[in-house]
Protein backbone atom coordinates (compact mmCIF):
# COMPACT_ATOMS: atom_id res chain seq x y z
CA UNK A 1 0.00 0.00 0.00
CA UNK A 2 1.79 3.11 -1.14
CA UNK A 3 1.95 6.01 1.54
CA UNK A 4 -0.59 8.03 -0.65
CA UNK A 5 -3.02 5.86 -0.80
CA UNK A 6 -2.53 5.23 3.23
CA UNK A 7 -2.70 8.87 3.70
CA UNK A 8 -5.82 9.25 1.35
CA UNK A 9 -7.97 7.31 3.05
CA UNK A 10 -7.14 7.75 6.21
CA UNK A 11 -7.99 11.24 4.99
CA UNK A 12 -11.08 10.09 4.03
CA UNK A 13 -12.10 8.11 7.08
CA UNK A 14 -11.76 11.33 9.13
CA UNK A 15 -13.65 13.39 6.79
CA UNK A 16 -16.72 10.92 6.85
CA UNK A 17 -16.54 11.08 10.94
CA UNK A 18 -16.00 14.73 11.00
CA UNK A 19 -19.41 14.68 8.95
CA UNK A 20 -21.51 12.41 11.65
CA UNK A 21 -20.33 13.85 14.42
CA UNK A 22 -21.38 17.21 13.38
CA UNK A 23 -24.91 15.74 12.24
CA UNK A 24 -25.71 14.02 16.05
CA UNK A 25 -23.79 16.90 17.95
CA UNK A 26 -26.60 18.92 16.07
CA UNK A 27 -29.70 16.91 17.59
CA UNK A 28 -27.71 16.97 21.39
CA UNK A 29 -26.24 13.69 21.47
CA UNK A 30 -23.25 14.33 22.39
CA UNK A 31 -23.49 16.43 25.46
CA UNK A 32 -20.74 17.13 27.79
CA UNK A 33 -17.83 15.59 25.19
CA UNK A 34 -19.47 12.35 25.76
CA UNK A 35 -19.68 9.48 23.19
CA UNK A 36 -16.88 8.52 20.73
CA UNK A 37 -16.60 7.11 16.73
CA UNK A 38 -14.96 5.12 14.69
CA UNK A 39 -14.15 3.75 11.42
CA UNK A 40 -12.09 0.38 10.75
CA UNK A 41 -8.98 0.68 8.21
CA UNK A 42 -8.55 -2.89 8.11
CA UNK A 43 -9.66 -6.19 9.69
CA UNK A 44 -6.11 -8.35 9.91
CA UNK A 45 -4.70 -6.74 11.80
CA UNK A 46 -7.51 -4.47 12.92
CA UNK A 47 -6.22 -0.89 12.64
CA UNK A 48 -9.01 1.86 12.84
CA UNK A 49 -9.43 5.58 13.34
CA UNK A 50 -11.13 6.88 16.15
CA UNK A 51 -11.50 10.42 18.11
CA UNK A 52 -9.25 11.25 20.29
CA UNK A 53 -10.55 11.66 24.32
CA UNK A 54 -12.40 14.33 25.77
CA UNK A 55 -13.19 15.90 21.95
CA UNK A 56 -16.20 18.20 21.86
CA UNK A 57 -17.84 16.25 18.77
CA UNK A 58 -19.66 19.36 17.67
CA UNK A 59 -16.65 21.39 16.60
CA UNK A 60 -14.72 17.97 15.69
CA UNK A 61 -12.06 18.25 13.12
CA UNK A 62 -9.97 15.58 11.18
CA UNK A 63 -6.77 16.27 13.72
CA UNK A 64 -8.85 14.71 16.50
CA UNK A 65 -8.94 11.39 14.72
CA UNK A 66 -6.03 9.03 15.23
CA UNK A 67 -5.62 5.49 13.97
CA UNK A 68 -5.01 2.55 16.64
CA UNK A 69 -4.75 -0.66 16.46
CA UNK A 70 -7.27 -3.88 18.13
CA UNK A 71 -5.22 -2.88 21.72
CA UNK A 72 -6.20 0.79 21.28
CA UNK A 73 -2.32 1.90 20.77
CA UNK A 74 -1.70 4.15 18.02
CA UNK A 75 -0.41 3.23 15.12
CA UNK A 76 2.08 6.30 15.26
CA UNK A 77 3.31 8.72 17.44
CA UNK A 78 0.93 11.41 18.25
CA UNK A 79 -0.10 13.90 21.14
CA UNK A 80 -3.76 12.57 20.49
CA UNK A 81 -5.13 10.52 23.44
CA UNK A 82 -7.36 7.56 21.70
CA UNK A 83 -11.07 7.57 23.08
CA UNK A 84 -11.55 6.27 26.88
CA UNK A 85 -13.74 3.26 25.28
CA UNK A 86 -11.53 2.73 22.34
CA UNK A 87 -11.85 -0.92 23.58
CA UNK A 88 -15.27 -1.25 22.67
CA UNK A 89 -15.09 -0.27 19.37
CA UNK A 90 -12.40 -3.02 19.03
CA UNK A 91 -14.27 -5.64 20.16
CA UNK A 92 -17.41 -4.74 18.37
CA UNK A 93 -14.92 -5.05 14.59
CA UNK A 94 -13.37 -8.27 16.01
CA UNK A 95 -16.77 -10.09 17.37
CA UNK A 96 -18.77 -8.95 14.05
CA UNK A 97 -16.07 -8.81 11.63
CA UNK A 98 -17.10 -7.67 7.94
CA UNK A 99 -20.67 -6.40 8.97
CA UNK A 100 -18.75 -3.59 11.47
CA UNK A 101 -17.15 -1.18 9.48
CA UNK A 102 -17.97 1.83 11.31
CA UNK A 103 -18.94 2.32 15.58
CA UNK A 104 -20.40 5.39 16.58
CA UNK A 105 -21.57 5.66 20.60
CA UNK A 106 -23.88 7.96 21.16
CA UNK A 107 -25.23 9.31 24.97
CA UNK A 108 -28.70 10.40 24.79
CA UNK A 109 -31.93 10.55 27.32
CA UNK A 110 -34.08 8.34 25.85
CA UNK A 111 -30.98 5.45 25.44
CA UNK A 112 -30.08 6.54 29.36
CA UNK A 113 -33.78 6.14 30.32
CA UNK A 114 -34.65 2.70 28.16
CA UNK A 115 -31.32 1.38 29.35
CA UNK A 116 -32.47 2.49 32.76
CA UNK A 117 -36.05 0.68 33.10
CA UNK A 118 -35.35 -2.75 31.38
CA UNK A 119 -32.22 -2.86 33.44
CA UNK A 120 -33.51 -5.93 35.63
CA UNK A 121 -34.53 -7.63 32.18
CA UNK A 122 -30.73 -7.22 31.02
CA UNK A 123 -32.82 -6.11 27.27
CA UNK A 124 -35.47 -4.38 25.63
CA UNK A 125 -37.66 -6.01 23.71
CA UNK A 126 -38.90 -4.04 20.41
CA UNK A 127 -41.85 -5.12 18.44
CA UNK A 128 -44.07 -4.68 14.89
CA UNK A 129 -42.24 -1.08 14.63
CA UNK A 130 -41.42 0.55 11.23
CA UNK A 131 -38.75 2.03 12.26
CA UNK A 132 -37.16 -2.05 13.02
CA UNK A 133 -36.51 -1.90 9.20
CA UNK A 134 -33.88 0.82 9.46
CA UNK A 135 -31.94 -2.06 11.14
CA UNK A 136 -31.86 -3.48 7.86
CA UNK A 137 -34.88 -6.27 9.20
CA UNK A 138 -37.44 -6.92 7.09
CA UNK A 139 -39.43 -9.05 8.45
CA UNK A 140 -43.39 -8.80 9.05
CA UNK A 141 -44.01 -7.94 12.54
CA UNK A 142 -40.10 -8.10 13.03
CA UNK A 143 -39.14 -8.04 16.97
CA UNK A 144 -35.78 -7.27 17.94
CA UNK A 145 -33.58 -7.49 21.74
CA UNK A 146 -31.46 -5.18 22.08
CA UNK A 147 -28.52 -6.25 25.22
CA UNK A 148 -28.45 -4.15 27.81
CA UNK A 149 -24.70 -4.15 29.66
CA UNK A 150 -23.79 -2.97 33.00
CA UNK A 151 -22.02 0.34 33.18
CA UNK A 152 -18.91 -1.30 34.60
CA UNK A 153 -16.03 1.84 35.36
CA UNK A 154 -13.48 -0.76 34.32
CA UNK A 155 -13.06 -0.36 30.51
CA UNK A 156 -11.78 -3.93 30.22
CA UNK A 157 -14.55 -5.47 31.78
CA UNK A 158 -17.02 -2.99 30.09
CA UNK A 159 -16.00 -4.42 26.71
CA UNK A 160 -15.74 -7.91 27.36
CA UNK A 161 -19.57 -7.54 28.64
CA UNK A 162 -20.31 -5.54 25.94
CA UNK A 163 -18.57 -8.44 23.49
CA UNK A 164 -20.47 -11.50 25.19
CA UNK A 165 -23.92 -9.85 24.39
CA UNK A 166 -23.32 -9.17 20.36
CA UNK A 167 -26.31 -9.83 18.53
CA UNK A 168 -25.16 -9.83 14.78
CA UNK A 169 -28.83 -9.81 13.83
CA UNK A 170 -29.35 -6.14 16.08
CA UNK A 171 -26.19 -3.58 15.81
CA UNK A 172 -26.30 -2.02 18.36
CA UNK A 173 -25.87 -2.81 22.63
CA UNK A 174 -26.85 -0.63 25.45
CA UNK A 175 -24.87 -0.04 28.70
CA UNK A 176 -26.76 1.08 31.45
CA UNK A 177 -27.52 4.63 32.38
CA UNK A 178 -24.52 5.31 29.84
CA UNK A 179 -25.05 5.06 25.98
CA UNK A 180 -25.45 2.73 22.77
CA UNK A 181 -23.06 1.45 21.08
CA UNK A 182 -23.68 0.54 17.44
CA UNK A 183 -22.41 -0.64 14.28
CA UNK A 184 -22.92 -0.74 10.20
CA UNK A 185 -20.81 -2.05 7.64
CA UNK A 186 -20.27 1.78 6.89
CA UNK A 187 -20.90 5.56 8.32
CA UNK A 188 -23.98 5.90 6.67
CA UNK A 189 -25.64 2.61 7.47
CA UNK A 190 -24.59 2.76 11.69
CA UNK A 191 -25.68 6.34 11.20
CA UNK A 192 -28.73 5.51 9.89
CA UNK A 193 -29.04 2.24 12.92
CA UNK A 194 -28.31 4.98 15.61
CA UNK A 195 -31.45 7.01 14.13
CA UNK A 196 -33.23 4.02 14.46
CA UNK A 197 -32.98 2.72 17.78
CA UNK A 198 -32.90 6.62 19.42
CA UNK A 199 -36.83 6.63 17.67
CA UNK A 200 -37.60 3.65 18.85
CA UNK A 201 -36.52 4.69 21.99
CA UNK A 202 -37.96 7.80 22.28
CA UNK A 203 -41.09 6.32 21.02
CA UNK A 204 -40.91 3.29 23.66
CA UNK A 205 -40.43 5.89 26.49
CA UNK A 206 -43.32 8.31 25.83
CA UNK A 207 -45.56 5.05 25.24
CA UNK A 208 -44.88 3.87 28.82
CA UNK A 209 -45.34 6.98 30.16
CA UNK A 210 -47.97 7.60 28.26
CA UNK A 211 -49.52 4.41 29.50
CA UNK A 212 -48.54 5.45 33.11
CA UNK A 213 -50.34 8.58 32.94
CA UNK A 214 -53.81 6.35 32.65
CA UNK A 215 -53.20 5.69 29.46
CA UNK A 216 -56.09 8.09 28.78
CA UNK A 217 -56.81 10.79 25.91
CA UNK A 218 -57.70 13.60 27.87
CA UNK A 219 -60.98 14.51 27.27
CA UNK A 220 -62.73 17.85 25.73
CA UNK A 221 -64.83 19.15 28.58
C1 LIG B 1 -17.87 13.09 29.64
S1 LIG B 1 -18.33 11.59 28.94
C2 LIG B 1 -17.54 10.28 29.86
C3 LIG B 1 -16.79 9.27 29.02
C4 LIG B 1 -17.71 8.66 28.00
O1 LIG B 1 -18.62 7.94 28.34
C5 LIG B 1 -17.56 8.96 26.60
O2 LIG B 1 -18.32 8.46 25.80
C6 LIG B 1 -16.48 9.85 26.08
O3 LIG B 1 -15.22 9.33 26.26
P1 LIG B 1 -14.02 9.79 25.32
O4 LIG B 1 -12.78 9.32 26.02
O5 LIG B 1 -14.24 9.14 23.99
O6 LIG B 1 -14.09 11.29 25.19
ZN1 LIG C 1 -19.57 6.86 26.65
Amino acid sequence: MSQTYLQEERYRIAEQLVAVSQNFASKGWFPATSGNLSVKFSQEPLTFGVTASGRDKENLTIHDILFVDGDSKALEPTQLKPSAETLIHAEVYKRIGAEAGSVLHVHTIYNNLISEIFADQQSVVISDMELIKGLNIWEEGATIEVPIVENFADIPRLAEEVGKRLDPRVPGVLIRKHGIYAWGDSVASVKRHVQAFEFMFEYLFKYLQFQGSAGKVPTVV
